[in-house]
C-alpha cells in the first residue's frame, strides 16, 4: 500500500508559488541594535515569544488530539491527511523550514498513533 502520511517530499514543493525562498521570507521590520542593551532588549522580546509559542503549541496539540480522540469514538479514522496537507499550506509562508515546522506539529498531533 502506498503510504499518504505528508513527508517532506510529499508536503507542498518549490514549485508552488506560495512558498518563497528562504532568502525572500516576508518579516517584520527589527531594528540592528548598536549596543548590547539593545541585544538583550531583543533577547527579552524572543525569551516571551518562545514562551507564547510553547504554550500554544501545547494548546494546539491538545486540540489536534481531542479531535482525533472524538473520531475514533465516532468511527473515524485518527488522521486525515487531505486536511494535513491544509495544515501545511498555511506554512508555506514560512518557507522550507516553515514546511518542516509544520510537519513537526501534525506529528505532536498525531501522538503515539501516527508513529510508524
Ligand atoms: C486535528 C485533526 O486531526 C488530525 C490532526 C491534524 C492537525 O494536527 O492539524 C490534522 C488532521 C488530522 O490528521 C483534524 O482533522 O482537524
Amino acid at each position: 500500500m502506498t503510504s499518504t502520511v505528508p513527508t517532506a517530499a510529499s508536503a507542498p514543493t518549490d514549485a508552488a508559488p506560495t512558498r518563497p525562498a528562504d532568502s525572500e521570507l516576508e518579516l517584520p521590520e527589527v531594528a540592528v541594535p548598536d549596543d548590547q542593551a539593545g541585544i538583550d532588549a531583543l533577547r527579552v522580546e524572543i525569551d516571551a515569544i518562545d514562551a507564547e509559542l510553547v504554550r500554544l503549541i501545547q494548546q494546539r496539540t491538545a486540540c489536534s488530539h481531542a479531535i482525533g480522540a472524538a473520531r475514533k469514538k465516532l468511527g473515524g479514522t485518527r488522521i486525515v491527511y487531505s486536511r494535513e496537507m491544509q495544515v501545511l499550506q498555511r506554512f508555506r509562508v514560512l518557507g522550507s523550514a516553515g514546511t518542516d515546522l509544520g510537519m513537526m506539529l501534525l506529528a505532536m498531533g498525531r501522538g503515539r498513533l501516527g508513529r510508524r
